[in-house]
């Protein structure tokens, strides 16, 4: 008898090739809330997988496979570096984030986070908030972003947008030899939870702004916020943001925006933002260099948020959190230096520099590489 009609995954081993550097890839499909998600996790040997959950109207399987499988990745590599004791997982609900939300999806997705037994812990990413993950908290203790009504740490986007001015900061040390945020100008993609923060704090300080967002209400508000400030702000169009004449690009929206169309746009300095997966593909590093741009690495760039919701499984202490945030100073201008002497690209320095901290820490800890628990006694 055919139990599943007509299904057909290919008739080769190319799914699992894709995944061949992952551990575990999780298809979720719950027909009565309609959630249908993937969770990936890349890699546990630094402890169990964390990483948040992103919601997005993917046009196809193969479009939220590959975002998890590239975002996951990452996140084995920011943990490394931010020395937090995770390893890298991520999780995709394919939807659209202003129709598709509701208490029974955000629980259905509880529940299969459960099922992964403490092997995967998630929260907030693009186009989900706190308030989506309390549902998620009634079936799974595996929640992190939690706000602080709820015991956790707040929003973590705080945190990362501090992130981001600390490595422009380190950035201007190296490029202007002065940590000042002012007399540099920057060009602004997405004003969204860091973004905003981000542009906010470099008006503060005097900067001149140039800003892009396809939400018309954002560019607005920061407008408004502007006539208060020190500092200047200039809306460009979407497709204008690459093409100005600034001293830093600060991509604060989506993925693959560093790619062959434009790099041959951007007149920049440097490019440093929050936004995961920048570059279309690791040669396009390369091409930045050729082009004396200098690239600081994402994911040592916006690990303020990781540090954040790490740090609430041991209670939540904001000065723990901004003492290692902080550290994205000094990580960013390691890299700079370390590509420098080794002739290699800003993305090679910081991979290396973190497989060399996973290998180290796997010698020390085998007897807990790939466990299924964190050190720590997290009830379940
Ligand atoms: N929230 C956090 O703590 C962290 C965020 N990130 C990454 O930073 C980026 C931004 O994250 P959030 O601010 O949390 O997301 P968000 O969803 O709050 O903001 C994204 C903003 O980008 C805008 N946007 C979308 N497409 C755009 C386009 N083509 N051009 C211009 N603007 C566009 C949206 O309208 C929105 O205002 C994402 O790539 C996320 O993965 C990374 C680490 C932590
Ligand atoms: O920032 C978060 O809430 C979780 C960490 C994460 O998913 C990320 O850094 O991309």
């Amino acid at each position: 008898m055919e139990l599943v009609k007509g299904v057909s995954v290919g008739n080769d081993f190319s799914l699992l090739e894709k995944m061949s550097e992952h551990e575990q890839v999780v298809f979720c499909n719950d027909p009565h809330s309609g959630l249908r998600a993937i969770i990936a996790i890349h890699n546990t040997t630094l402890g169990p997988a964390l990483g948040g959950c992103r919601m997005q109207p993917y046009r196809n399987i193969d479009e939220a496979l590959e975002d998890v499988l590239r975002l996951s990745k990452g996140m084995t590599y920011k943990c490394a570096a931010a020395d937090v004791d995770f390893g890298g997982g991520k999780a995709v609900i394919i939807g659209d984030p202003k129709r598709d939300k509701s208490p029974e999806l955000f629980r259905a997705f509880g529940q299969f986070v459960d099922s992964l037994n403490g092997r995967f812990f998630t929260g907030t990413d693009m186009g989900t908030t706190m308030d989506d993950f309390i549902h998620s908290m009634k079936e799974t203790r595996n929640i992190v972003g939690v706000p602080e009504a709820y015991g956790g740490g707040g929003d973590s986007s705080i945190p990362t947008a501090q992130g981001v001015i600390y490595g422009i900061q380190a950035t201007n040390q190296m490029l202007f030899n002065t940590t000042k945020l002012r007399g540099v100008t920057y060009a602004i993609q997405g004003l969204g939870k860091v973004g905003y923060r981000v542009a906010e704090r470099l008006l503060e300080d005097g900067a001149d702004i140039y800003v892009t967002d396809i939400s018309n209400e954002k560019l607005q508000s920061i407008k408004n916020q502007a006539e208060t400030t020190k500092g200047n702000v200039t809306i460009v169009k979407e497709e204008e943001i690459y093409s100005q004449d600034v001293d830093i690009f600060v991509p604060c929206a989506i993925g693959g925006v560093i790619n062959d169309k434009t790099i041959q746009k951007l007149k920049v300095k440097a490019i440093i933002g929050s936004a995961n997966n920048q570059l279309e593909s690791e040669a396009h590093g390369k091409q930045l260099t050729e082009k004396g741009i200098l690239y600081a690495p994402d994911y040592i760039v916006n690990a303020g948020g990781l540090i954040q919701v790490a740090d609430e499984l041991y209670g939540s202490n904001k000065d723990r959190v901004l003492a290692k945030t902080k550290e994205i100073y000094n990580i960013i201008l390691e890299i700079y230096q370390q590509a420098e002497i080794n002739q290699i690209t800003t993305n090679e320095a910081a991979n290396q520099i973190c497989e060399n901290i996973i290998q180290e820490k796997a010698r020390r800890n085998s007897f807990y590489s790939r466990s299924v628990r964190p050190k720590w006694d997290i009830p379940n």
